[in-house]
């Protein structure tokens, strides 16, 4: 088996594969002595370990951890110009972030020949537009919910509210209410507002696909029909190493 990881700026998740068959999905974050070591210790020997990174101030421990724990290095898979039925318009193509550019694999291998807006709520959130052709159209980035939130704490301090679990309405009557309606309508807008105009490229029978961390919780903010695919980067991660 092989063991698929994704290394974001909060988390690292990742899966075991079979083929294109996905199991076992984890995910941990880098606290303490890299919280993540204590749930993969003592797992089975991959056959391999297939990797993609946004952070790469972590990777040196995750070798270190996957040399140390099954004397293997980690294989990397950057961003392509051209690859797994992606087309990059990118530029230049590398320095699209390696999650992006599996995220879109995997909604390609997903959608074959559909054209896709991939919302994918992590650390940050991106908005990224593969047509049915698979040519990557571009995307954008904007601060995620727990960035936006940390970022208004730390240059407004009264501005303590934080997204809670429960639903915000667009008229809180307290600073946490007024924060928390403001950052999951705030995205929530932003994606939807994203889609649309990407229908320019997508054409208007695009599909919209949340993913990522946040993505469970900002699904009850869209007006606008969606699918929620948990896994969508370990999808195409795993496409691209099959
Ligand atoms: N168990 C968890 N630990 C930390 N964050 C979580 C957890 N569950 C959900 N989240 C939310 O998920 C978000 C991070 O999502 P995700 O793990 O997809 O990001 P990431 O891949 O690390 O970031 P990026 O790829 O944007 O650098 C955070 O904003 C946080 O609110
Ligand atoms: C935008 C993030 C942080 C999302 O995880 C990541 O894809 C990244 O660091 N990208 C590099 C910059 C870019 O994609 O243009
Ligand atoms: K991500």
């Amino acid at each position: 088996m092989r063991l698929l990881c994704d290394l974001g700026n909060t988390r690292i998740k990742w899966a075991w594969a079979e083929g294109a068959t996905l199991s076992g999905f984890g995910s941990g974050d880098y606290s303490g002595v890299e919280a993540y070591t204590t749930r993969l210790t003592g797992s089975v020997r991959p056959t391999m370990i297939a990797a993609i990174s946004v952070a790469r101030h972590r990777n040196e421990a995750f070798v270190r951890f996957c040399e140390e724990q099954w004397a293997l290095a980690p294989q990397w898979y950057p961003s392509l110009r051209e690859g797994f039925g992606v087309s990059s318009l990118y530029e230049p193509p590398e320095t699209l972030g390696a999650d992006r550019f599996a995220a879109l694999a995997g909604a390609r291998a997903r959608f074959p020949g559909q054209a896709v807006c991939v919302a994918d709520c992590g650390t940050a959130i991106t908005v990224d537009a593969l047509d049915g052709d698979g040519v990557f159209q571009g995307g954008a980035i904007l601060p995620g919910l727990s960035a936006a939130a940390c970022a208004l704490r730390l240059i407004a301090p009264r501005l303590t509210g934080s997204p809670g679990d429960r639903f915000y309405a667009a008229y809180g009557r307290t600073t946490q209410d007024a924060v928390g309606g403001g950052l999951m309508l705030g995205a929530a807008g932003a994606i939807e507002r994203l889609f649309r105009d990407q229908g320019a490229v997508l054409g208007h029978d695009a599909r919209l696909v949340l993913t990522g961390g946040d993505a469970a919780r900002l699904a009850p903010y869209l007006s606008t029909p969606f699918e929620h695919v948990a896994h969508l980067t370990l999808e195409g991660l795993a496409v691209m190493v099959s």
